[in-house]
Parts: C-alpha cells; structure tokens; sequence
C-alpha cells in the first residue's frame, strides 16, 4: 500500500492535469490551418510515447517519408513541436522569419537548476541581447584570431599527447578541446580530465539533462511542482536539481577563484576574462558588464568544449576509415607546407582540401543533429500550416545535411563534393551545423579554427588507419552514434594513429617543447 505521503503528492499530480486539460479547453486559440503531420496524439499527454529518444534526428526522417512532408509536427502536454526536414522550409522560418523565430523556450526547471546564465538557454529578450552582445564582441570574425596562439599551442600539446599514447586518442581529443575552452576563457591550465572543475561540470550537467526538457520533469509542465519540498516521496526532479545547481556552483567558482589569484600574483595569461578585469582595473567596468562577461565563459564551457569534441571524434572516424582521402589530404599538406614545419594559420587559404575535409566533417555529423530549439513569438503559418505561439521548432540539420538531391551519396565521406569542376572550391561554405539565424552559434569563428587546425596538424603528422587484433588482423569500425543529451558523439572505436616519419615526430617534440 503507497504511503499517504505518496498518495497525496498523487493526487494532486491528477489534479493538476484535469485543471490543466480544462485550461486547454478553454483558452486554445483559433487555428489558421492544420498543424502539420504527425503521429496523433493521445489525450491530455499527447506525443509523449512517440518522442524518439534515439538518434531521433534519424527517426524524424523516417516519419517525413512516412508523412509525406518535411514539416512535422508532436505535442506534449499542450507543447507543440515543429521539426524541419528540409533545408528551403528552415531557412524560410529560422533565418527569413529569424524576428519571430528566435526564441527559446521557457523551463521553469532552468532557475532551479541555476542554469539561467547560459546564453544558449536564454529567452530571446534585453537579457539575452545584451549577452549577445558581449559574445559577439569577443567571438566575432576579427576577434577570434586573438585565440590563435591558444589553439596552436594546445593543438601541439595534443600532437605530443598522441604521439606518446595513440590508444588514448578519444581522451586527447577531451583534453584538447576542453583546455582549449579553460585557456581561452580563463588561461586556466587544465592539467588533466580528472580536474575538479570538470568533474563538477560533467555532474551538473548530466544531472541537469535528466529533467532540462519537455519530458524530464513534470514541473517543466506544472511549475508549481517546483515548490514541492525535496523530502516530499517522488520529487525526484528536486533532488536532481539542487545535486545539479551545487555542481554548477563549483563548476562557476574554480576558474573563477583560479583567474583572481593569478591576477593578484601577476601571472596573466590573456584570456577573456583576464582581459577583462585588467580593463575594469584601468579604465573601470560596472558590477552588470562583469556578470554578463562570467556567464559568457560559463556559458562558452558547455558550448564550446562538447561540440568541438564530438567535430574532432568524427575527424578522427573519417580517417580511419578513409585512407584514400588522408593520403591525398597529407600529399596537400607536404606540397604546400612541406615537411620542415607544422602548419599554422596563414596556410589556410592554400589548403583547398583540409577546408574540404572540414566541412564535409561538419556535413557528415552535425554535432547537434537537430540543432537547438527555436520558439515562435507570434503565432505563424507555414507551408500552409498553422504554428501557434511558443512552438519550439528544431531544424533537422541532420537531414538537411543528407538530403540525396544536395549531397549524393550522403552517407560516403567525400570532401571531393565541396570542389568544382576547375578544382577550386565551390561556394557551399555555410556550415549547417552551427545552426540558424539571430540565434547562430556565435563560436563559429572560433570553432572553425580549433578545427581546422586539429584536423590540419594531425594529418600533418600521423598516419590514422585501423588498429590490428592480436593476429595482426583489421578491426573494423562501426558507424555508430551515441548521444548525450541534444549532442552526439561518435561511438568509441580503436583505431592506430603512427608518426608519418622521424622528421614528424621531432617537429612534435620541439613544437610541444617550446609551449612549455
Ligand atoms: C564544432 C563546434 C560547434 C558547433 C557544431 C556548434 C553548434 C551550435 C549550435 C547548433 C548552436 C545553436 C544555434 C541555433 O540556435 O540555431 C550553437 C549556439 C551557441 N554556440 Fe556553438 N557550436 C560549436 C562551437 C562553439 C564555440 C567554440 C563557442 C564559443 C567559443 C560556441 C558558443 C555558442 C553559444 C554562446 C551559443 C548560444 C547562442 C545563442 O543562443 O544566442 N559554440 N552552437
């Protein structure tokens, strides 16, 4: 028998939902058209059983053929949900109509979890204005290459990291694109992935995940669920949020801490926030500009470091299992850079391939497949379909970046599709992958180069085939992708990544010798 604790927190879980069917009822609004297809929902909880949980960007797909439409729609609890699966019908909604489509939607969980200074997360709105604002002023085009130095010398540290233990090329890969992130930020040096502020960013947000969506927590469908008390049976959402929010407070406070430290003691690294307070120590800053410039970093750690990550898991994929492409990707890299010297970035420009193998990386395994949701401000119609208010629309880039008629053979990892027939380049140069309009991943600078850098260091250096078993044996590697919340990354795999030559390995020695 439930306890009455059990039985009363029940109770009014059900009287929440009639109150809230009978506030449906009454306050729905006049439809201009048909939502567009779906599977249909059931009473009062609608979609819920339908939501895909994995790969759903592949399952999305599925239905628009099943539907006949590359416009879809579910609803929970009264959420709607569009998702797009084509690329004409997302560029008229999230970039020609970005005024109306660039919001995010609202879970009340956000506050709980205290998650409120993630720009990413912010309703469209002064506040997030002013956020955006601040990234776009230390993230922009010309901004960005003030990162460089950073990028190049934890891309060595990377090479040498390789260099001695190949096998642990997947936590290389962590490193690299976490210390990165701590570098730029807050030239804090990440010594390892053991880091205690890594462990409390991993903590708080998995924790985090488990209830930062539609369907995670109740109370993100009745708010007022949050006021339950955590020793109340069953508020499970409570307890995760407050474990989460003290994960995310150390998470915030060690670099933090670190930076002021080291500013007091003389020792500055430029970083952002480095170059901040320096600032508000001679000319001055006020108490808002400070905050704003902390949540940016915050923000830029979850933002920056996955993403990066899962680009540079699927480089490393790519190349195991296309030998031909690396082969003519390093013969690139040896006639333009020869083999005295590692690239940097002014050989960019003469690197036609590696930009190939770049977007194609991007092309082949958006990190975020079906990007992250926009809400509308105002009711919209589209393609003849009736969008209410608040619908959150996901693009399924995924898709978009498979679609035969754009990209054929989508599934074969083919830079060569990136070129014209004279051998130039062509102009399909919008990485899909960083999303969609006012509400762009404004990382993409930096991203681009942290990526093409790593991918351009790495071919420079290694050969990266497939590992052997025991009997000398290939071991293959499967396609498949794991996901941890909205990103996906690619599934583990062994794969042997050797020096090109002696020539290769002495470069990476003294180039990792000199960032010490
Ligand atoms: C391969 C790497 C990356 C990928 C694939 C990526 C992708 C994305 C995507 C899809 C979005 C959402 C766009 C939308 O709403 O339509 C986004 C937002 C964002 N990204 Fe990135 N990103 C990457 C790296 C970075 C980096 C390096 C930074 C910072 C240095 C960064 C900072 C941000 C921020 C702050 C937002 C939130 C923007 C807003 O809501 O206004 N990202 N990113």
């Amino acid at each position: 028998m439930m306890d009455p604790d059990t039985t009363a927190f029940l109770a009014s879980a059900l009287l929440f939902f009639l109150l809230y069917e009978i506030i449906q009822h009454f306050t729905r609004r006049r439809r201009q058209g048909p939502y567009p297809p779906g599977p249909k929902p059931w009473p009062m909880i609608g979609n819920w059983f339908d939501i895909p949980f994995y790969r759903p960007c592949e399952t999305y797909l599925e239905w628009g053929k099943h539907y006949n439409s590359d416009i879809l729609h579910t609803e929970v609890f009264g959420q709607h949900t569009v998702i797009i699966n084509s690329r004409e019908i997302a560029d008229e909604l999230l970039e020609k109509r970005t005024r109306n489509t660039s919001g995010r939607i609202y879970f009340p969980i956000t506050q709980l979890l205290d998650w409120g200074y993630n720009i990413a997360l912010m309703v469209y709105g002064d506040e997030w204005r002013r956020h955006r604002k601040a990234c776009q002023q230390h993230l922009n085009r010309e901004a960005a290459k003030s990162y460089q130095p950073i990028q190049i010398k934890k891309t060595h540290e990377a090479l040498l990291a390789l260099l001695q233990s190949p096998e642990k090329f997947a936590a290389h890969n962590r490193m690299h694109s976490l210390g990165i992130t701590m570098d730029m930020m807050y030239g804090y040096q990440l010594k390892s992935l053991d880091d205690p502020v890594i462990s409390a960013a991993k903590k708080a947000i998995e924790l985090g995940n488990q209830v930062w969506s539609q369907t995670g927590s109740l109370i993100n469908t009745f708010p007022i669920l949050g006021r339950v008390p955590t020793w109340v049976p069953g508020a499970m959402s409570q307890k995760i949020t407050k474990e989460s929010a003290r994960w995310t407070a150390v998470m915030k406070s060690i670099p933090w801490e670190d930076t002021k430290r080291r500013m007091a003691e003389g020792n500055i690294t430029p970083s952002l926030l480095t170059q901040f307070l320096e600032r508000k120590a001679t000319v001055g800053a006020s108490e808002e500009e400070e905050e704003i410039l902390k949540n940016v970093a915050y923000t830029v750690y979850g933002a920056a470091s996955d993403t990066t990550e899962s680009a540079t898991g699927t480089f490393f994929y790519a190349m195991a299992k296309n030998p031909n492409v690396q082969k003519k990707a390093q013969a690139e890299i040896d006639r333009v850079v020869g083999t005295n010297r590692l690239p940097d970035f002014t050989d960019r420009s003469s690197l036609p391939y590696i930009e190939a193998i770049y977007r194609e990386v991007m092309r082949s395994a958006p990190p975020l497949p079906l990007g992250l949701m926009h809400t509308l401000a105002e009711d919209d119609v589209c393609e003849g379909y009736f969008l209410p208010a608040g619908t959150q629309v996901f693009p399924n880039i995924w898709a978009i970046t498979h679609d035969p008629n754009t990209y054929k053979d989508p599934h074969a990892f083919q830079p060569e599709r990136f070129f014209n027939e004279d051998g130039t380049l062509n102009d399909d140069d919008r990485i899909l992958a960083f999303g969609y309009g006012r509400r762009v991943c404004v990382g993409k600078y930096v991203a681009s180069s942290t990526m093409w850098i790593t991918i351009v260091s790495i071919l420079a250096c290694f050969d990266i085939g497939k590992a052997k078993d025991e009997r000398g044996n290939d071991i293959e590697v499967d396609d498949e992708y794991v996901e941890h919340g909205l990103i996906c990354h690619k599934k583990p795999f062994k794969c042997s990544i050797t020096p090109r030559s002696n020539l290769s390995r002495k470069l990476i020695e003294e180039a990792a010798g000199e960032c010490k």
